[in-house]
C-alpha cells in the first residue's frame, strides 16, 4: 500500500457483558485502509465484523465496551472525538451503509425529501437547493430523478438500496463502510450494485471498507483482505494471493463454504464466462472448486482467459 492512510486501527479490542454472558467480539484487531483503498473484512456470521465497523463509526452502545485500542481517522483520534467532532465526522468524512439499510428508508417521505434531508441538516442547502442536488445523486447511481416523488415501497430493492448508497455517498466522505451491502438481493441485482459501487468508488475516489461474509463478492471488489474468525484476523493478504493460495485452514474453509446456488455463478473449473478480476492483474491460475461471481452481461476478460490457461 502506497498511500497515507485514511483510517487505522490498532489492538481494537470490544466486549458485550451481560448478566449471562462475557463475549470478546474483536480481539486485538488491527486494520489499516489507504487512501482510495478497497478493503474487504471477511467471515462467517457473528465473528465481529458489524462491531469493527461500529466502532469506528462510534456507534457502539452497552452492553459493548471498548476495552482497548485505537482508531484514528487521518491522524484524528476517533475514539476521544466529541459529540460535536463525530457530528462532522460522521457522513462528512465517514459514510456507512448498515446491513438491511434499504429497509431502514423512512416510508413515509419521498427518496427526494430523504436525500435532501442530508443536505439541508449537514449543509444549511435550502430545500429548493436540496432537492436539486437530490436529483443529482439519483441520476449518479443511475435512477431517473423522476424518482425524487416516489415513496420507497415505490422502487424495488435494489433500487432502494442504490438510493441508500446514493445517500452515504452525498456529502463525498474519504472513507465509505459498506455492511452486507447486498444482502437479501437476488443476484443479478447484487451485481448490479456491486458495478454500481465499483463505479462509484472509481469516480469519486473514496477508501471502502467492505464487509461481507461472501467471499466470492469479497474478491470480486477488494484490494486486500482480513478474515476475522473469533473476534481476530486469522489473515490478511492482496485479494489475489488469498484467492490462489489461502493460508489459514479457516480462510480455506470460507472459501469453499459459498453454496452453488442458481443464477450466474459456477465453480471454476474450466468454466469462466465473463468473470471479472480487473484488480487482480497478476491472477494466472484458478484453483478447481472455487467460486466466483459472474458478469453476465460481458465476456471473458484477457485477465480471465489467461487465468484459464
Ligand atoms: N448487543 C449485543 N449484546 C451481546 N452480544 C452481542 C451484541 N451484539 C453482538 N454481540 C455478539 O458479538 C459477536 C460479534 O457480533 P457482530 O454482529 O459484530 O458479528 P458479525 O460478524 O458482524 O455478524 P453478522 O454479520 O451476523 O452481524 C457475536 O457473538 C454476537 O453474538
Amino acid at each position: 500500500m502506497s498511500s497515507a492512510p485514511v483510517l487505522e486501527i490498532e489492538g481494537l479490542s470490544v466486549t458485550y457483558r451481560t448478566a449471562e454472558r462475557t463475549v470478546r467480539a474483536v480481539d486485538r484487531v488491527d486494520v489499516t485502509i489507504g487512501e482510495g483503498e478497497i478493503f474487504g473484512l471477511a467471515g462467517e456470521s457473528g465473528c465481529g465484523k458489524s462491531t469493527v465497523a461500529n466502532a469506528i463509526m462510534r456507534l457502539l452502545k452497552p452492553p459493548a465496551e471498548i476495552d482497548g485500542g485505537r482508531v484514528v481517522f487521518r491522524g484524528r483520534d476517533v475514539l476521544a472525538m466529541s459529540a460535536e467532532e463525530l457530528r462532522r465526522f460522521r457522513w462528512r468524512e465517514v459514510a456507512m451503509v448498515f446491513q438491511s439499510a434499504m429497509n431502514s428508508l423512512n416510508p413515509v417521505m419521498t427518496v427526494g425529501d430523504q436525500l435532501a434531508d442530508v443536505f439541508t441538516t449537514h449543509e444549511r442547502s435550502s430545500k429548493r437547493d436540496a432537492l436539486r442536488r437530490a436529483g443529482g445523486l439519483l441520476e449518479m447511481v443511475g435512477i431517473d430523478r423522476g424518482r425524487l416523488r416516489s415513496y420507497p415501497h415505490q422502487l424495488s430493492g435494489g433500487m432502494r438500496q442504490r438510493v441508500v448508497i446514493a445517500m452515504a455517498c452525498a456529502l463525498t466522505p474519504s472513507l465509505l463502510i459498506l455492511d452486507e451491502p447486498t444482502t437479501a438481493l437476488d443476484v443479478v441485482v447484487q451485481q448490479e450494485i456491486m458495478a454500481q459501487i465499483r463505479g462509484l468508488q472509481e469516480e469519486l475516489g473514496f477508501a471502502v471498507l467492505f464487509i461481507t461474509h461472501d467471499m466470492s463478492l469479497m474478491i470480486e471488489l477488494s484490494q486486500r483482505i482480513g478474515v476475522m474468525h473469533g473476534g481476530r484476523i486469522v489473515e490478511r493478504a492482496p485479494a489475489g494471493e488469498i484467492f490462489r493460495d489461502p493460508l489459514h485452514p479457516y480462510t480455506d474453509a470460507l472459501m469453499n463454504a459459498f453454496p452453488p446456488i442458481s443464477g450466474p455463478r459456477v465453480p471454476l473449473t474450466g468454466l469462466a464466462e465473463g468473470v471479472r478480476f480487473d484488480h487482480v492483474p497478476d491472477l494466472r491460475e484458478v484453483r478447481p472448486g472455487r467460486w466466483v461471481a459472474l458478469d453476465a452481461d460481458s465476456g471473458p476478460t484477457h485477465q480471465t482467459e489467461e487465468a484459464l490457461r
